[in-house]
């Protein structure tokens, strides 16, 4: 089987977050969630909330669903990165994506969340992408969706497509070769932590010559931003007239009216660029700009988010254990 499902930017001023359509239960019950590479949850914003949690999001009804059952004596807890949280339980139900089910999917049903997703209206949940070694639920840790349909699949991969301010898509089985230019360069993965985590080959700023040097990082398609190391940030912004690492955000910034240079990252000789236009993320106020290119800090990888993926299309091929980038 094929599947494809449309992934839709919120909010429309710039690219926090991409939605996608999931189906639960029967009769179905369609959700807008997060899909992310770097997480291994399927969790879902539920009617079992408090109502101060919920801000618009739509609400998962297990008791609405002929094919719900209860996963008893089993709970789950995230914390992501960025210090956002949710715990809940779990049940077994049909989960749909793209035309593309899985009859007992692990469902993690949310009864409670942190600001950050509750302030959220256009995602009810996550779907994690990441591999099921990082999947939260216990006493026994579940499967991901995408592992689970992986042997019905044409193909052992899904394709993530995302654009600019504009809906791209997730294909699940299949790479649409209509998608992309030229050829797609692949490079292995090392999933023994759980991530799609690679090795760069190196940068280079705008025209200026190709820096080579590992860089090593994580595809996470729930990160919005681009985080790499400090010296490869600063070199970046030293191209940018009136940027500066802004006391009060902790973040870089620019003068709105900046021309901002490409970003072009390496995957053996191969060279991904990013417009310079796609690393503004949006206004803060009526001059300054917030840079979507920002220091990983104290994380011990880089993370290749959004502000990349937009740029390419990537292929996370499971089935032999590698990442391709293509241009579009
Ligand atoms: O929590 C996260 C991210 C947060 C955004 C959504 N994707 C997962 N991690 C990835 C980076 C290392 C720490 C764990």
């Amino acid at each position: 089987s094929t599947g494809i499902v449309a992934a839709t930017p919120f909010p429309a001023e710039y690219d926090r977050e991409y939605v996608a359509p999931v189906s639960l239960g029967t009769p179905a019950q369609e959700l807008n969630l997060i899909f992310d590479t770097g997480s291994s949850d399927l969790w879902v914003f539920s009617t079992s909330m408090p109502a101060a949690q919920v801000a618009g999001q739509k609400l998962y009804n297990p008791s609405g669903s002929s094919t719900s059952a209860v996963l008893w004596g089993h709970t789950w807890s995230i914390q992501y990165g960025d210090g956002s949280r949710s715990s809940g339980t779990v049940v077994n139900e049909l989960v749909t994506i793209g035309g593309i089910s899985y009859a007992s999917q692990a469902l993690e049903i949310a009864n409670g969340v942190s600001a950050q997703f509750s302030q959220d209206p256009a995602s009810s949940g996550l779907l994690g992408l990441g591999f099921s070694i990082l999947n939260t639920v216990i006493p026994t840790s579940q499967k991901t969706w995408f592992d689970n349909v992986l042997p019905t699949l044409a193909a052992p991969v899904f394709t993530v497509d995302l654009k600019r301010a504009a809906p791209g898509t997730y294909t699940f089985g299949a790479i649409d070769a209509s998608s992309y230019a030229g050829k797609i360069e692949y490079t292995p993965i090392d999933n023994s932590n759980g991530f799609w985590r690679l090795q760069a080959s190196g940068y280079q700023v705008g025209t200026s010559p190709f820096q080579p040097t590992t860089i090593d990082a994580i595809a996470d398609t729930g990160t919005t931003l681009l985080m790499l190391p400090a010296a490869i940030v600063k070199a970046y912004y030293a191209q940018v007239p009136g940027s500066q690492l802004h006391a009060s955000y902790g973040a870089y910034t620019f003068p709105c009216s900046a021309k901002l240079p490409s970003f072009t990252f390496g995957i053996g000789r191969y060279r991904g660029v990013i417009p310079g236009a796609f690393v503004s993320y949006g206004r803060i106020d009526a001059t300054t700009c917030y840079g979507g290119i920002q220091d990983q800090g104290n994380l011990p990888f880089s993370i290749f988010g959004d502000i990349l993926m937009k740029a390419q299309v990537v292929v996370f091929d499971a089935g032999r254990t590698r990442i391709g980038f293509a241009a579009k």
